[in-house]
């Protein structure tokens, strides 16, 4: 049985902490540079942007910039939540891949397609207007560069959008008259997204055979506030790709990722023995990856899987990712049972995340046991 391993500390159970506050207190090392590029207006790769010989990991040394591999070996399983297999489906994607495509789950299409709508109204708008909501470095809601930045010696062929809360302050300087849409929208699609979020967390504590390790999702009121962010990503095309990268590669930090990529690939997953694995958009399919916090609750047998954006010649791809964890106070420990050596000791998720600031792909090293 497991007895309190995950759980509140007993202390302070009324000062709950939220994520926002978590990142305002522990801003990223300021760099000067924060301001994304005008990417429409270029007609070359400006050196700040250009990999090419500066890392080994360039999208031109990886065979595949195409989405659709033909090797039936190398597909990231495709799991229907209607299937009565459901929980045996996805427990065996998180344990062999950390990474599935999820289709007839709960999330309408038209509201998913309203969303990427509003997405593209702001990504389309001019770049003094978007500047208007640029998220400044003690905050967490706003338009800029990936979080992960300060990380590279280069940026990376991208520009996005964080909401954590109400972004109504942001998109009221986005859209002075016509914010409402914006707002209603995500708010209601963070709704469905945590929903499922909720549900996928059941289906797999299930399969795991966890049964109290999970009380905030049964929590109400603050404890129950747990740990959840919309990104908006934006990946303008490129003249010549295989020299930039829309994303570096990184694992996220929670404990699932839910994302919605429009029909441009992009994405790719690393695979031990395959290398990077493109993850085609399929209409309808969302993406579901595992992060850093249920690579640790489940005491390393999920992989927390690395991913990184490629970008594309000639369209411009978008993409919502949902990410969903445990309250900021809750404590996060590896799961024991049957009994086993723990790989990490237990964690409160808003230490991990402040690790994870300051230390990227080293944090996870630094609770190994
Ligand atoms: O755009 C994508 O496909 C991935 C986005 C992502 O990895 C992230 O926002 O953490
Ligand atoms: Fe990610």
């Amino acid at each position: 049985m497991l007895s309190n391993l995950c759980s509140f500390p007993k202390t302070n159970l009324t000062i709950m902490t939220t994520l926002s506050q978590t990142y305002r207190d522990h801003p990223l090392i300021h760099h000067h540079h924060i301001v994304p590029l005008d990417f429409d207006s270029l007609r070359t790769i400006p050196d700040s942007h250009d990999w090419l010989h500066s890392s080994p990991e360039t999208p031109s040394s990886s065979s595949s910039s195409s989405c659709y591999h033909t090797n039936v070996d190398v597909s990231i399983p495709l799991i229907d939540l209607t299937d009565h297999d459901a929980i045996a489906l996805i427990g065996n994607a998180c344990e062999t891949w950390g990474v599935f495509q999820l289709i007839n789950h709960d999330v309408p299409m038209s509201l998913i397609e309203k969303a990427e709508g509003e997405t593209r109204r702001l990504f389309d708008l001019p770049m003094t207007r978007k500047l208007k909501a640029l998220r400044t470095p003690r905050d967490v809601t706003g338009y800029g560069l990936p979080r992960i930045t300060p990380f590279f010696s280069k940026y990376m062929w991208h520009e996005g959008f964080t909401i954590m809360g109400p972004p109504i302050d942001h998109a009221s300087q986005l859209w002075p008259s016509n914010y409402q849409p914006f707002c209603d929208v995500m708010e209601e699609y963070q709704r469905k997204m945590k929903a499922l979020a909720e549900q996928i967390t059941n289906l797999i504590f299930n399969y795991l055979k966890i049964s109290d390790c999970a009380n905030w999702l049964h929590s109400t009121g603050a404890a129950a506030a747990c740990s959840t962010a919309l990104q908006l990503n934006c990946y303008p095309r490129c003249p010549d790709p295989t020299r930039v990268m829309g994303l570096a590669p990184h694992t996220d930090t929670f404990l699932l990722t839910i994302l919605h990529q429009t029909r441009t690939c992009g994405l790719q997953i690393f695979r031990d023995g395959s290398g990077w694995v493109p993850v085609a958009p399929l209409p309808g399919a969302l993406v579901l990856n595992v992060g850093d916090l249920f690579h640790i609750l489940s005491n390393g047998r999920f992989p927390n899987v690395l991913h990184r954006v490629v970008v594309d010649p000639t369209q411009r791809r978008l993409s919502m990712a949902y990410f969903y964890g445990p309250p900021p106070d809750f404590c996060v420990s590896p799961l024991n049972d049957p009994p086993e050596t723990p790989c990490y000791r237990p964690v409160v998720v808003k230490d991990y995340v402040r690790l994870k600031a300051k230390n990227l792909e080293n944090a996870l090293s630094m609770i190994r046991l």
